[in-house]
């Protein structure tokens, strides 16, 4: 897909270079023919007026008897099938050649892409007043979006349920109107639905106002209006005025949060934890799990200790990341999400992957070797590695790495002799220039990508359950490009490594571990 990766965006952008090429060549070539023409043309009055200057006495000669019959049979038949001649037949049908490749982005895709832009407005909370002056996250892009942009925004957010970004869009676009006046009445026809659906009859009533005041004409908007008016909840809302925010206040009960919402405001930053929170978690050089850590030891920085979560630093060397890249070439393809039954391509996972064995490269076992030493696991029977690149707007919803029963149940788990993913060590292969996070709603952490270093978790309860707070998103990427390489590892061969644990540790509701370390905290204070 061309939204769901740069490495396809910079294809079809080279392809755009030649489609440049044609239609230089398609002026250039038309441009001939009209200076042809245009020659023709004064020559052919400039014939006429001498004539006319003449008057009947042109006539009479005989050169000038052979000169218009030269011209009105010879000459304009020539000028005519000029005028005939598909000029820059060529070029325009290798331009539409071109423009048929399969990788050329279509309708579906330019929807993509706008649904990818509406994705990273909404999960940061950009403003739409920003975004059209090309400054994303505070960066300016200087890229300036016109009306018509504004209004194309605008109608795809109203059709996925976001009034309040249409809202804002619409309101850009009609700043930008006097770029494209006919665009008006379009404008406020969608600012009368997005306030409609925002609850503010009063503004839909100025707007539907103004509309009319512009297109006295349209029967249908005056219809529109009339049936608007007819409508009981409306009247009581015309006198009151209404500011409509870009978007909806953060709730201040973080438990009323739903999912999305809760990964969102990770990605955003507007969820973290408090420096009391964050004060128990260390950093620092680990060497226990393999001698040579005394030579080299690794940096570990926590980030939770229940689940287990650390990010690691200078795990991974650019040598190995070249032959990685080389591995990867024309291999990515676009990533399916697991539903109950099946696996389909989803908006809520937009990234391209590929799995490598690792007995395809020794690198691969290298780097394995490594991932033993950060994680004190067995990589024997660990799943093959997974490479992800994510383009801009791409992102990975809130998940968990490990498989439910019913993923089980449904035969949807490879090799599932091996148990469940025990944990994950996700490498970060790049650097991203803004957004890409890794967002840990439930720890309120957010890792951003940093190029070298790898994230590592234990997904399961130490009696095996699946651990809930271990969910987790890629953030939406606002610039850049986002390269990672996925270790999962299984149960199977780690009883000796971590200990299963006999009682069910996963028992206890999140709600109950937070409360109990509430009170542990509060004892804690009461006793120092
Ligand atoms: O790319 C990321 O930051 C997270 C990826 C992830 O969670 C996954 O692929 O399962
Ligand atoms: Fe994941």
């Amino acid at each position: 897909e061309f939204y769901s990766s740069v490495h396809t965006m910079t294809k079809v952008f080279g392809y755009e270079q030649k489609m440049l090429q044609h239609m230089q060549k398609f002026v250039a070539d038309n441009q001939s023919k009209l200076d042809f023409l245009r020659a023709r043309l004064r020559e052919f009055e400039q014939e006429r007026t001498e004539a006319q200057h003449w008057g009947t006495a042109y006539f009479e000669s005989p050169l000038n008897q052979y000169l218009l019959s030269k011209r009105l049979t010879v000459d304009w038949r020539r000028v005519q099938n000029l005028m005939y001649a598909d000029t820059g037949e060529k070029p325009l049908e290798r331009l539409l050649k071109l423009r048929q490749r399969p990788s050329m982005p279509d309708a579906s895709e330019l929807e993509g892409a706008i649904d990818g832009l509406l994705r990273l407005q909404y999960v940061y909370r950009l403003e739409a007043k920003h975004l059209a002056k090309g400054i994303l996250d505070g960066v300016n892009h200087g890229t300036q979006l016109n009306s018509e942009h504004c209004v194309d925004i605008a109608r795809l957010a109203l059709r996925d349920q976001h009034p309040r970004l249409a809202h804002a869009w619409l309101l850009e676009a009609k700043d930008r109107v006097f770029q494209d006046p006919k665009l008006q009445p379009q404008i406020l026809a969608l600012l009368v639905q997005a306030k409609a659906e925002l609850a503010d009859f009063r503004g839909v009533n100025d707007t539907y106002q103004e509309l009319l005041r512009i297109h006295p004409a349209s029967e249908e908007h005056a219809r529109n209006y009339e049936e608007f008016m007819r409508n009981h909840a409306v009247k009581a809302g015309l006198y009151e005025s209404k500011t409509i925010e870009e978007h909806a206040p953060i709730p201040e009960d973080p438990s009323k949060l739903d999912e999305f919402e809760a990964y969102r405001l990770t990605c955003s930053g507007h969820s973290r934890l408090t420096a009391r929170e964050e004060r128990h978690l260390r950093c620092g050089y680990m060497t226990e799990t393999h001698p040579f850590l005394l030579l080299a030891p690794l940096k570990a920085e926590e980030l939770s200790h229940d689940p287990l979560l650390v990010l690691y630093h200078d795990v991974i060397y650019q040598s190995e990341i070249d032959v990685i890249r080389q591995l990867t070439t024309n291999r990515m393809a676009r990533a399916m999400v697991t539903l109950t039954n099946q696996s389909t391509v989803s908006n809520v996972r937009t990234s391209q992957i590929t799995f490598i064995a690792k007995t395809e490269h020794e690198v691969l076992q290298t780097i394995d070797r490594r991932v033993a030493d950060m994680t004190n696991l067995n990589m024997d029977y660990a799943e093959d590695h997974q490479f992800a690149n994510y383009g801009i707007g791409g992102h990975y919803g809130q998940h968990m790495d490990w498989f439910t029963e019913t993923t089980f149940d449904n035969g949807l788990v490879s090799s599932t002799e091996m148990g469940n993913r025990i944990a994950t060590v996700l490498f970060y292969l790049s650097d991203v220039t803004q957004g890409g996070g890794t967002a840990f709603p439930y720890l309120k952490q957010h890792l951003r990508p940093k190029k070298y270093a790898a994230a590592f978790w234990h997904n399961l309860h130490a009696a095996g359950r699946g651990d809930a707070r271990t969910q987790h998103g890629a953030c939406p990427i606002i610039a850049g490009s986002k390269w990672v390489l996925n270790r999962w590892i299984r149960e199977f061969v780690q009883s000796d490594r971590r200990p299963c644990l006999l009682w069910d540790d996963s028992l206890a509701t999140y709600a109950q571990i937070m409360e109990l370390a509430k009170n542990q905290e509060t004892k804690k204070e009461a006793s120092s």
